[in-house]
């Protein structure tokens, strides 16, 4: 058996290789001569996965180790009786922690979030976790999901442009798609943005097309938009450095980077080559994820503002600002700035001791999903 596998997916080798010839290959270089012979293909979203690829090809099972899917050609795969699997949910967490640092950065920026509105448009894994960061840091938060509405009567949906006009921060968490009945493609548009609150914060972590950068420039130069923050660009890793000039966190799509979210993805996508081809190893799990020396934090005092707090807490895990700094250093490094990308631990692998008593800022942290100890 022969499975071809992008060279940038962590603890996969040696998982696969007591049953299969495994090839590693560049994501972006993967072509149809490596899949003449290929059973299996293991991906990321670097590579294209569609007829041109595979229409001379035997293989049976495709899964990206990632949580998007606009790069497979889903319905030519199902036309052609060829499995596939994303990785839905594996690095929730890792954007989750991504926003929570974004939120930081706004605290420490004279941009205090407590009693502020949130507004979530797409509310599945990411969406859903990014509410708890929301009400850690004290947002009322609204969502905006139609496709959850029209099949949850309890969903509280908020029309997307009152979500607009009545939110502080908008955080887009959708798919991106260009057809159907509730399409992603450009939802910040011309008409949207006039919806938008004056001196509201956008934050894109989802697909760059989701949000026209043109019209996003025009937010921002109106000063409708006060702060922007892409983690998605619409021409990726060709960025506009006009548009990052203007934003205040600007980063190479890494907010699904921490090692627990790569190692979920692994993880699934073991699992799902073993269960195509029987491999009887259906529960394999990526592990020894690395560890810091010190992965406990303490709080003594707690300052006046809780946030200020919870923010210096957060960016000891995970400053985003860093990240921003490194892709303006080097915007031309896009690629390697994500192929060489630093460990990061999410919460749930991070220890705060809080010495005091202080419940506030103990909820807090447990809707961010930190250990806590007293
Ligand atoms: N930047 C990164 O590193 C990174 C990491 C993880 C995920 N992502 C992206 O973030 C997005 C969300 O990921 P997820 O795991 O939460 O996906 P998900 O499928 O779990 O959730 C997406 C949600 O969006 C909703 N939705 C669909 N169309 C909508 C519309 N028109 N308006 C409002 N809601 C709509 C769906 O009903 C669903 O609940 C995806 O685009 C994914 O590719 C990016
Ligand atoms: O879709 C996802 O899971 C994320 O966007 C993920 O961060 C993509 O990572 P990549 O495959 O580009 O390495």
């Amino acid at each position: 058996m022969l499975i071809i596998a992008d060279d940038k997916i962590p603890f996969l080798k040696g998982a696969l290789e007591p049953f299969a010839d495994v090839v590693y290959i560049p994501g972006a270089s993967i072509g149809p001569e490596d899949l003449n012979n290929a059973d299996g293909l293991i991906v990321r979203t670097r590579t294209k996965v569609n007829e041109e690829l595979l229409k001379h090809s035997k293989v049976k099972a495709v899964v990206s180790a990632t949580i998007g899917t606009d790069h497979l050609d889903i319905p030519w795969l199902e036309a052609n009786n060829i499995a596939w699997t994303n990785a839905p949910g594996c690095n929730s967490g890792s954007v989750k922690q991504y926003i929570a640092s974004v939120f930081s950065a706004l605290e420490m920026n004279y941009f205090p979030l407590r009693g502020k509105t949130l507004g979530i448009v797409g509310v599945g894994n990411v969406g859903s976790k990014v509410a708890k960061a929301g009400e850690a840091f004290g947002m009322r938060v609204l969502m905006n999901d139609p496709p959850r509405n029209e099949k949850e009567p309890d969903f509280e949906n908020v029309d997307l442009n009152v979500l607009l006009q009545m939110s502080d921060v908008v955080t887009f968490h959708v798919p991106l798609t260009r057809e159907g009945k509730y399409p992603t493609w450009y939802l910040l548009n011309d008409t949207t943005l006039m919806m938008m609150k004056r001196g509201s914060v956008l934050i894109n972590s989802s697909r760059g097309e989701v949000v026209e950068e043109r019209v996003l420039m025009k937010g921002l130069s109106s000063e409708l938009i006060k702060h922007a923050v892409l983690d998605v660009w619409e021409h990726e890793p060709d960025i506009s450095l006009e548009l990052q000039e203007r934003l205040m966190i600007g980063t190479p799509h890494i907010a699904g980077y921490s090692v627990d979210g790569k190692a979920n993805g692994t993880t699934a996508a073991v699992r799902f080559m073993s269960q195509q081809f029987g491999l009887g190893i259906d529960d394999w799990s990526a592990s020894e994820l690395p560890v810091f020396d010190d992965m406990t934090l303490t709080v003594k005092e707690v300052n006046d503002r809780l946030n200020l707090e919870l923010a210096k807490l957060v960016v000891s895990t995970y400053d985003v600002t860093k990240d921003s700094q490194r892709l303006r250093e080097s915007p031309q490094h896009f690629e390697s700035l994500r192929g060489n990308y630093p460990v990061r631990r999410e919460f749930p692998a991070w220890q705060v001791k809080v010495t005091k008593e202080h419940e506030t800022l103990k909820n807090a942290l447990q809707l961010l999903g930190f250990q806590i100890s007293g």
